[in-house]
């Protein structure tokens, strides 16, 4: 017989959370959003987060730009698997290479180019500033740095060679490898410099500091770095060639690790979890996605080091729609954050959850960490900024950016979906779609932890742990919805 649940499946829109005292010591720049993202015994070592947000495991999300930007914010992103391994590596490296302020060239010729070369090259990057060295390459000797001021192209033959056109690298004054961004910044004062190039041993090229850039990277209090000053640089990874995948991507510095679909509740993970915790004791591995207490115990007994919980909630999911499983994203949170507490006092070994999909307005946010959520992966909320790599367009008289399901046709997952089904009978799991484009991440981050801050002084909890324990929810009707937008009024044109 089949087994019915009881409760309604439910979801973060149909409940509100009721005010506790409010002291000062629950005051917004008071609370504490650091959370655990590895699981870990009371008093032991673990990695968290400085603020409660990763980016979904998706290519219209997380690139090496948006998890360099996010990551100084204090969050992760898990850079998508749904490519190949030498790529998903190099953009982790990429993210561990970051160094604030200090800027990779993308732009090479060498001392036999020509003017003519010198614009084409501008014109391609937008970058003004090009590097001459020996090859014309990266790991060519550095000879020389042209920049705008070097040339008149109203006077200048496009034929001038580069080396008559560049200021040579004996008049140049550069940094050594290894300076602090403090110490770069004072000889670019002290010297009267816009660019400052950073130079190793070898007279290799290793990045350039700007002096407008200086504002911008000014130590960032949040910023999620390891012991070596790195940015932590989140994968995904999947059940099929993880025994390739995982030491390439360990390899390039990955920190955490995630298994990425849609149903964790598989042999299949727990294989993959058991091969990688062999192999790799120190790495660290997140699974999912589950929604009730028996996926998430088989993925924790496995030894996941955090466990992804959402089927088929997120903004671009067909997966209800198209293979019927699934629950609503407030009751799987509450079922498996209570399974996760009895896990707790059974073993003594806290592992964190993560609420995966369905966040639409800020406040679904404040409502899964209190329901027990460590923190939120968000893909939708994320795909809307400049540094995320889906393409921004202009629709009628609003810019969008473009993001598509991992489960949809255009992400083109034709590797992994070859091996389980063939061409044939497959069958898309995710749309393709436009976001509203919202500008800068930082920007829009800094509003977003605002009101979650707001909301938990509210409820009067300086810690999301605190958060969570004092939390007190209630279930809403849809009258009392309607109710808790603008209601029986005429709403003026906002144009003030
Ligand atoms: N969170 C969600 O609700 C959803 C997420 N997605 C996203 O779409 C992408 C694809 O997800 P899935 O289709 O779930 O990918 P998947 O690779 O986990 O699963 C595809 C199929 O292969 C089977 N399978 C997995 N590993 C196997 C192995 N080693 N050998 C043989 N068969 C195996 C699975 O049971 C499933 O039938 C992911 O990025 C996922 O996050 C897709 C749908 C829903
Ligand atoms: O049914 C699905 N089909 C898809 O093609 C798909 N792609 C991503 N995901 C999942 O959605 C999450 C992001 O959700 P949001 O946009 O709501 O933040 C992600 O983090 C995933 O869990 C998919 N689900
Ligand atoms: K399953």
């Amino acid at each position: 017989m089949v087994k019915l649940y009881d409760e309604i499946s439910r979801t973060f829109n149909e409940y509100l959370l009721i005010p506790n005292l409010s002291t000062p010591l629950c005051m917004p720049e008071k609370i504490d959003l650091t959370t655990p993202i590895t699981r870990f015994r009371p008093g032991e070592a673990h990695v968290r987060l400085n603020i409660p947000f990763v980016s979904a495991i998706m290519q219209a999300v997380s690139d090496h730009k948006l998890a360099i930007s996010l990551a100084r914010c204090g969050g992760l992103s898990f850079i998508y698997g749904a490519q190949t391994i030498d790529s998903q590596a190099e953009m982790i490296r990429k993210v561990k290479k970051f160094k604030s302020g200090f800027v990779v060239c993308d732009s090479y010729l060498s001392p036999e180019h020509t003017l003519n070369e010198v614009l084409r090259l501008k014109e391609d990057t937008g970058h003004t500033t090009i590097a001459v060295t020996s090859n014309g390459k990266s790991d060519g000797i550095l000879t020389g740095i042209i920049t705008s001021r070097d040339y008149r192209i109203s006077r200048d033959p496009l034929d001038k060679k580069v080396c008559h056109i560049m200021t040579p690298f004996e008049a140049l004054i550069t940094g050594r490898d290894g300076i602090s961004l403090n110490e770069a910044n004072d000889l670019i004062w002290a010297n009267k410099l816009n660019c400052l190039p950073i130079v190793n041993e070898r007279q290799q090229l290793v990045h350039m500091v700007f002096r407008k850039d200086y504002e911008a990277h000014k130590e960032n209090p949040f910023e999620l770095l390891d012991e070596k000053k790195s940015l932590l640089a989140g994968a995904g990874i999947n059940t099929y060639d993880y025994q390739e995948r995982v030491p390439a991507l360990l390899e390039a510095g990955a920190d955490i690790l995630c298994l990425d679909s849609s149903d964790g509740y598989s042999t299949w993970q727990y294989d993959a979890i058991t091969y990688i915790k062999s192999k790799f004791p120190k790495g660290y591995i997140g699974a999912g996605n589950v929604v009730d207490a028996e996926g998430f115990r088989y993925l924790a007994d496995a030894g996941a080091d955090f466990v992804k919980v959402g089927i088929g909630g997120g903004s671009i999911c067909i997966t209800r729609e198209q293979k019927g499983i699934g629950r609503g994203q407030a009751t799987a949170i509450l079922e498996v954050a209570s399974t996760r507490d009895k896990y707790m006092e059974e073993t003594g070994i806290y592992i964190p959850i993560c609420s995966d999909g369905g966040i639409v307005y800020d406040n679904h946010i404040a409502i899964a960490l209190a329901m027990g959520a460590d923190f939120v992966m968000m893909g939708r909320y994320f795909a809307r900024f400049d540094e995320s790599p889906g393409k921004k367009l202009k629709r009628g008289n609003e810019y969008v950016k473009e993001y598509w399901g991992e489960g949809s046709d255009r992400a083109k997952n034709w590797q992994r979906y070859s091996m389980s089904a063939s061409k044939d009978t497959h069958f898309e799991e995710g749309v393709d779609s436009y976001v509203p484009y919202a500008g800068a991440l930082k920007d829009n981050l800094s509003v977003t932890i605002s009101k979650i801050k707001s909301t938990m002084s509210s409820c009067g909890a300086a810690s999301i742990q605190e958060f969570q324990k004092k939390a007190r929810i209630t279930l809403v009707s849809p009258m009392s919805i309607r109710e808790g937008g603008a209601h029986d009024i005429i709403l003026k044109n906002k144009d003030y």
